[in-house]
């Protein structure tokens, strides 16, 4: 076995030298930050399900309760992120009611307060580190014949802070999950000979149904694959694995929120059918906002930010094709979907408008069934699409136009509010010689589990880009140069300690960044420009390292 360490640094262990007492505290906090992310994911959790259950009283009722004793929890363990969001969720739910579906600006609300506490959870620079956020999350079950797949799988895992535990028979793994669901699951279809049987009496019992990922060593027959579709298995691997791809599913069944709800804006100079339609919407969970005056769309467009435009044909002094064409003529708004909702029943008419920069054409009376899915459909296009767009194939990450244009947009919003944002230039230390030594697949392996690496690692609300090949860009807001430079070091060393594989080649990768905090006046490209100076003075330092602007030589 080949063993390839590129750059090294040594890394202790800081509770190698803590006392009992200081350990046991240590365990301790472990114990409580896990109780209290355990119930944010709840409160969560609870909020996908209240829209699909309509409101009811009694799920209303238990969200109402598990918010407030989010809010004990955390106040009485020192989480002051998680306490204020939880207290604003609270706050807002107080004025909401049980069974009538909120307006948009409840909704939003809500969604702002449920938004927060997944941040103050995903926080990995907060007091607690990424360890502690790790405790508290379930683990994966891991299901196969064999114990050396297994045990390789769950130490990749555990790089990307995902606890993970094998099973090598039925009965140790049936006792497991009477004492503890697990977050997923990864079974051999070969698994005591009938993997997928055994998984389909195991969601039978159960309330939610656990993700589950099959991994067969042959082709499976279509019997295997229809028995994985009905034992909820969400994916079906054939042959080798690929574990970059397998942590990616893991991650996004651990990710607190999925993608934010869909935004509508209405534009009808009837108030009442804006509201009509509003109200309809809301009720399936989108976000709207409704503009009676034609004339103002385009600053609402701008601010609001819609992923479906919702139209009336007739308005005073703008007729909605009118509207549209004035729409489609920037650029940047050529892919948001306009669908006309009008009463013209004329066939001819209807096309023209559909012609002239619409996408779809529904008459009123329209059923709110088929209002609702119509601009759904719309709306996942459009994510769609713009995602492909902007994201690099190899990493899913965005690319480096719309990492500039981010920063750019978010320094144009924090002028006034002048808090501290912090960008920062990631780059592979010696990578040519990864890919000159083992091939140019081990080096996008390389870059594909850095990418992960750091989803894993930043809140939300932080920006990562691939910025060039092997280069990264990071949009860290609300975040000072100082507490950048900790969780980046913390970051780089664990990235280092990640063993990459291909086939019998074991090779460690480190990675160098430069840190510059935005100083008032300064626009996108000047504060990149820093980014890049500091990074190249990481790299003549010795790599491996993080530099800050803010230190370089003058
Ligand atoms: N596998 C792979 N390699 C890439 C990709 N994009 C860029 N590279 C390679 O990354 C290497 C970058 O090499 P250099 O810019 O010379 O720098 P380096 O070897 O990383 O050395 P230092 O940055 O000075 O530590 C080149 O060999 C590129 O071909 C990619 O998408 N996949």
């Amino acid at each position: 076995m080949h063993r390839c360490q590129l750059s090294a640094v040594e890394i202790k262990d800081p509770s190698s030298h803590m006392s009992d007492k200081q350990q046991q505290l240590l365990q301790l906090k472990d114990h409580f930050a896990r109780r209290v992310y355990e119930e944010a994911r709840h409160v969560v959790n609870s909020w996908g399900q209240l829209a699909e259950v309509h409101w009811q009283e009694v799920w209303f009722n238990e969200f109402t309760l598990a918010a407030t004793k989010l809010v004990g929890l955390a106040e009485r363990h020192g989480f002051m992120p998680l306490a204020e969001a939880s207290g604003q969720l609270v706050a807002v739910l107080a004025a909401a009611e049980a069974h009538i579906t909120p307006s948009s600006d409840v909704l939003e609300q809500l969604n702002t307060a449920i938004g927060q506490i997944a941040t103050a959870c995903s926080r990995a620079n907060d007091n607690m580190a990424l360890k502690q956020v790790s405790a508290g999350r379930k683990p994966v079950y891991l299901c196969f014949n064999g114990s050396a797949q297994a045990t390789l799988l769950k130490e990749q895992l555990a790089s990307f802070g995902i606890p993970a535990h094998c099973f090598a028979n039925q009965v140790d793994l049936n006792e497991a999950i009477l004492y503890r669901l697990p977050a997923a699951m990864v079974v051999d279809t070969d698994f005591g000979d009938q993997g997928v049987a055994l998984v389909s009496t195991l969601q039978m019992d159960l309330r939610a149904p656990i993700p589950v990922i099959f991994y067969c060593q042959q082709t499976p027959s279509l019997a295997i694959r229809l028995a994985v579709v009905r034992a909820n298995g969400i994916a079906l691997y054939v042959g080798q694995m690929d574990v970059d791809i397998l942590i990616e599913q893991l991650i996004g069944v651990y990710s607190l929120r999925s993608e934010p709800p869909f935004r509508v804006l209405v534009v009808d100079d009837s108030r009442a059918q804006a509201m009509y339609a509003e109200r309809t919407l809301n009720y399936a969970g989108l976000f709207t906002r409704n503009v009676n005056d034609p004339f103002e769309v385009l600053e609402v467009i701008e601010s609001f930010n819609p992923d479906a435009i919702l139209m009336d044909i007739y308005m005073p002094g703008c007729m909605g094709p009118e509207l549209a064409q004035v729409i489609r003529q920037q650029d940047k708004y050529d892919s948001i979907p306009i669908l006309y909702l009008s009463a013209e029943s004329d066939i001819d008419k209807q096309l023209d408008a559909v012609g002239r920069g619409g996408d779809d054409f529904l008459t009123k009376p329209v059923p709110k069934t088929v209002l609702i899915a119509t601009v759904l459909n719309r709306c996942r296009r459009h994510r769609g699409l713009r995602a492909q767009m902007i994201r690099d194939s190899l990493t899913g990450l965005v690319d480096h136009n719309h990492t500039l244009d981010t920063l750019a947009k978010l320094i144009g919003q924090n002028l006034e509010a002048a808090l501290p944002l912090t960008f920062v230039m990631i780059d592979l230390d010696r990578f040519k010689q990864v890919n000159d030594s083992y091939g140019h697949a081990m080096g996008d392996r390389v870059i594909r589990a850095l990418a992960l690496y750091l989803k894993q690692r930043f809140r939300l609300t932080d920006v990562i880009g691939r910025y060039g090949g092997e280069e990264f860009a990071l949009i860290l807001p609300d975040t000072d140069e100082a507490t950048a430079a900790l969780l980046l070091d913390e970051v780089r060393s664990g990235f280092e300690k990640l063993t990459h594989h291909q086939g019998p080649v074991e090779i460690n990768v480190t990675f160098s960044a430069g840190v510059a905090t935005w100083t008032p006046g300064e626009d996108a490209s000047a504060l990149a420009h820093r980014a890049d100076l500091a990074l190249y003075q990481a790299k003549a330092n010795g790599r491996n390292r993080i530099a800050l602007a803010s230190e370089l030589p003058h």
